[in-house]
C-alpha cells in the first residue's frame, strides 16, 4: 500500500514515499528565502509547495494514482487528540481560513487533503503539533485572560518516547518519560502512563536556533510598544535565540565558532543547554520525580557537546536516552499504515 507523506517545515517541505513499512524515497524540497520572498503569510505559500510536491513525483514517475492515502504533518488546529484525524472540510476551513496561529504545519493538511481528493482516497493528519492531553491544573497559565496551550513536537516526541518505550522492554503505558526535541524550535514534554500531560513550549522554556523562548514579560511588554507587533512576533520566532546572539540557526555553524575559540558563542550555546535542562528538571516535579527516562532527539541531539552539557544536568533525575534526528515522515506514514490496516481508527475532525 503506497503512502504519501509531507511535512512542512519554515524553510523545506520534506515528503517521502512509503509502500508499506518500506521507504521508497525521502525528499527535502529547500525553500529559499528568494522562494518565499513573495508571500505575505505563510498560508499563501501553499500553491508553491504543493506544485514544488508534485514535480517531484512526476521527476520521480510515480504514479499517482497507486497511491492508497496522503498524510500531512497536523497544523495548530484547536486542541486534538494524539493519533490519526481524518482531513475533512472542516479542518480544511479552519486550517485555511482561521488556524490559531501562522505555521508552516498548517499546509501539511491541506496539501494532503487537495492531492487525495482528486485522487478519491482518505488523507490524514497523524500526532498534530495540536495534540492536548493536558491535565487541568497544566492549563492555569498565571493570568486569567491566558490558558496555557498544548503546542508541540508531538510526532517526533511521541515516537521518541514509543521508541524509548521498546528500548525499555516496557509498555509505552507503564513509563514516566521526559521528551526534549531540539531542532529550530525546541519543546520539551512529560508522558504519564502514556499520556502527554504537560509541556514546556518554545515560547515558555528554553531558546532554540530560531525562537526566544521564556523571556522576563514586563521587558518582552516594553519591546511590543516599542515595535509593530508583526516585527515584535519576529523577533521572539524566526529572529529570537542562537539567531539574535550569534546570527546563525545552525547549531552545526555554532559548533564551528566555539572550535575556533568564540567565547561568546559557547557561552550562549552552554546556556541554551543549561535552559533545556531547566524545562527537563521543571517536568520532573509533574510525575514527583518518578521519571523511567529522560529523552533527547530532534536534530541537535545529534551533538554529543550539547547532549553532554545536558546529561550532566540532568541524569541525577534518571537514565538518558538519545534518539537523533526526527522520523516525522516515517512516523506520520506508519501512523496512515495502522488506520489503512484497521489497527487504529482515524478520529473524524469535530470542532469549529
Ligand atoms: N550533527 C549535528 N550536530 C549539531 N547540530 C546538528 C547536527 N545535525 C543537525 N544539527 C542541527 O539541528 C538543527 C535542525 O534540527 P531539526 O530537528 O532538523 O530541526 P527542524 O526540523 O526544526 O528544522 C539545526 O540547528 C542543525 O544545525
Ligand atoms: C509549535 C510546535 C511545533 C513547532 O514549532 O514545529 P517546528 O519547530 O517544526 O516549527
Amino acid at each position: 500500500m503506497k503512502i504519501l507523506a509531507i511535512n512542512p517545515g519554515s524553510t523545506s517541505t520534506k515528503i517521502a514515499l512509503y509502500d508499506n513499512e518500506r521507504e521508497v524515497f525521502q525528499q527535502n524540497l529547500e525553500h529559499t528565502n528568494d522562494d518565499l520572498a513573495p508571500f505575505k503569510e505563510i498560508a499563501d505559500q501553499y500553491q508553491m509547495r504543493k506544485t514544488a510536491i508534485t514535480s517531484v513525483l512526476e521527476e520521480r514517475g510515480i504514479r499517482l494514482e497507486e497511491l492508497k492515502a496522503v498524510v500531512g504533518r497536523g497544523g495548530i488546529l484547536p486542541p486534538v487528540k494524539s493519533g490519526a484525524y481524518r482531513v475533512n472540510e472542516a479542518m480544511v476551513d479552519r486550517l485555511r481560513n482561521r488556524p490559531l496561529a501562522e505555521h508552516a504545519s498548517n499546509l501539511g493538511g491541506l496539501i494532503a487533503y487537495e492531492m487525495a481528493e482528486s485522487l478519491g482516497i482518505p488523507s490524514f493528519i497523524y500526532d498534530s503539533v495540536a495534540v492536548d492531553e493536558f491535565e487541568p491544573i497544566a492549563r492555569i497559565s498565571g493570568l486569567a485572560d491566558i490558558k496555557r496551550k498544548s503546542l508541540s513536537h508531538a510526532l517526533n516526541m511521541r515516537a521518541a518516547a514509543i521508541e524509548t518505550a521498546k528500548r525499555v522492554g516496557k509498555p509505552y503505558r507503564d513509563l514516566n518519560l521526559i521528551v526534549a526535541h531540539l531542532g529550530g524550535g525546541i519543546t520539551v514534554s512529560v508522558h504519564h502512563q502514556g499520556r502527554m500531560v504537560d509541556i514546556v513550549s518554545d515560547d515558555e522554556g528554553p531558546f532554540s536556533p530560531e525562537r526566544a523562548g521564556r523571556v522576563p514579560c514586563m521587558e518582552l511588554v516594553k519591546l511590543c510598544y516599542k515595535e509593530e507587533q508583526g516585527t515584535a512576533m519576529k523577533k521572539i520566532r524566526g529572529k529570537g535565540g542562537l539567531i539574535s546572539y550569534l546570527n546563525t540557526n545552525s547549531a552545526l555553524e555554532v559548533e564551528k565558532m566555539i572550535a575556533q575559540g568564540n567565547d561568546e558563542a559557547k557561552l550562549v550555546y552552554e546556556a541554551m543547554a543549561y535552559q533545556i535542562a531547566k524545562a527537563i528538571g521543571e517536568l520532573a516535579t509533574v510525575v514527583e520525580g518518578k521519571v523511567d527516562r529522560v529523552v533527547i532527539t530532534g536534530g541537535i541531539a545529534y551533538s554529543e557537546m550539547m547532549t553532554g552539557w545536558i546529561q550532566k544536568r540532568v541524569e541525577f533525575i534518571a537514565p538518558v536516552e538519545l534518539i537523533p534526528g526526527e522520523n516525522e515522515l516515517r512516523s506520520l506514514a506508519l501512523g496512515a499504515l495502522r488506520v489503512l490496516k484497521g489497527e487504529e481508527t482515524a478520529l473524524e475532525y469535530d470542532l469549529d
